[in-house]
């Protein structure tokens, strides 16, 4: 079991829930991370006394560090203070679960550090999986899933003796609130009524990631990564309950599942105390009181951010870094109410299908694709 963590996204709803589980087993924290939410963040530092802090905003860090100014702990900012907390010496896991793929840097830099990272940060993998796990193979450090949907996959496959015993990645999906919905239906749907997700409460880009579906083609692409599958070796399969959190198909067509309650606690708290299980505050899965399961086909038709990520897989290359690059984009504006629902799909689309042919090779290669895709659909929204 993991002693000592550093969290990076701990404001958020993932980092929350990190500590709720860190707390439970009697874990240490020795640094935290954030954007700018400076009142949680002192809340924090006063309750976990952690050596370090890294704000990304400068304004905030300022601000932090006046709040903070009767206690040892050293506040540093932006980009490398992140990395600075990824790679601190005394954390024997980086937790991140930072939202976008401004994450990428500090994941390289926690490998680097040779420290295992726990990862629900899935814009990182999506964005820059092949220089990540490269990365990761070669610093000899474990990327633990933390994400429900690939935390059930790898519970899955503890045990599998070989890679020739896998047959298929089955990644469920609830579907969003606009499971059934046509084209139509969905023209003028506002951003309240994409942020009631049916089942999780989560921060707002992943729900909305939810509702469009990318979300589904953002963990297709986590899944390749992580698990080293060819990318017809995952599917996906709409599970409206939420309940099974997905499944592994074996050669021999038997199908182990995880299931549980939809409670993120799960998947956290086995990221940090793998391979062993300890009791948890999550309710027990009642069978009779969830009642039938449902399974069904996802619309890829009017969900176009799904098609599009399974194409930029396809693609290989900066194809899947310009899909994430322009959809945090798109959900940005959405959320600003500068495009509409549809459009979100239309521009990930059009985005990746602009990014030219091109292997990663650098950082610098990722970061070039996520701004030219970024840059590609302010052009397109006129905004
Ligand atoms: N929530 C969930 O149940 C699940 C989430 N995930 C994934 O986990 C990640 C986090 O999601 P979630 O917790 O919902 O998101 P939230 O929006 O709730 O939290 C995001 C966190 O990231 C921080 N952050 C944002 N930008 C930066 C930055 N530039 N530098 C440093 N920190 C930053 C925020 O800080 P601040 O508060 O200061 O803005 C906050 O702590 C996402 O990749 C998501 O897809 C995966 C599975 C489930
Ligand atoms: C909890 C979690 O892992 C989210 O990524 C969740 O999977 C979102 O649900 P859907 O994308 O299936 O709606
Ligand atoms: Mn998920």
């Amino acid at each position: 079991m993991k002693q000592m963590l550093s969290i990076l996204g701990s404001t958020g709803s993932i980092g929350t829930q990190t500590l709720d589980v860190a707390r439970r087993l009697g874990m240490r924290v020795c640094a935290l991370a954030a954007n700018r939410n400076v009142a949680m963040l002192e809340n924090q530092i006063r309750e976990w006394k952690p050596q370090l802090v890294a704000v990304f905003d400068l304004d905030a860090a300022k601000k932090l560090r006046i709040a903070v100014a009767d206690t040892p702990v050293r506040v540093v900012q932006g980009m490398e203070g992140l990395c600075e907390a990824a790679s601190i010496a005394c954390a024997d896991v980086v937790c991140n679960s930072v939202v976008g793929m401004v994450g990428l840097r500090p994941t390289l830099a926690a490998i680097a550090a040779k420290k295992d990272v726990a990862l629900a940060n899935k814009e990182t993998l999506v964005a820059g999986g092949a220089l990540v796990m490269k990365a990761a193979r070669e610093a000899g450090v474990h990327i633990l899933p933390v994400d429900s949907e690939h935390s059930a996959i790898f519970q899955c496959l503890q045990g599998c003796p070989e890679k020739k015993a896998l047959g298929r990645l089955i990644l469920t999906a609830s579907g969003g609130p606009f499971f059934g919905k046509t084209r139509e239906e969905l023209v003028s749907v506002t951003p309240e009524q994409a942020l009631k997700h049916p089942n999780w409460n989560m921060g707002a880009k992943v729900t909305i990631d939810s509702a469009t579906l990318m979300n589904k083609g953002l963990e297709i692409t986590e899944a390749f990564w992580l698990f080293d599958v060819a990318p017809e070796q995952i599917d996906v399969v709409v599970h409206r309950e939420s309940i099974v959190h997905s499944m592994v198909e074996y050669a021999d067509h038997s199908v182990l599942a995880q299931l549980g309650v939809p409670d993120m606690r799960i998947p956290i708290q086995y990221a940090l105390t793998w391979p062993q299980r300890f009791p948890s505050p999550v309710e027990p899965l009642d069978f009779i009181k969830c009642g039938a399961l449902h399974f069904s086909q996802p619309d890829e038709e009017t969900f176009q951010c799904l098609r599009a990520c399974k194409r930029a897989l396809l693609r290989g290359g900066l194809a899947s870094t310009a899909a994430n690059g322009a959809n945090e984009e798109a959900v940005r504006l959405f959320l600003d109410r500068k495009i509409s629902f549809l459009q979100i799909g239309e521009l990930v689309m059009q985005a990746m299908e602009h990014q030219p042919d091109a292997e990663i090779a650098s950082v610098e290669d990722i970061l070039n694709a996520d701004q030219a895709a970024r840059a590609f659909v302010r052009q397109k929204a006129k905004v």
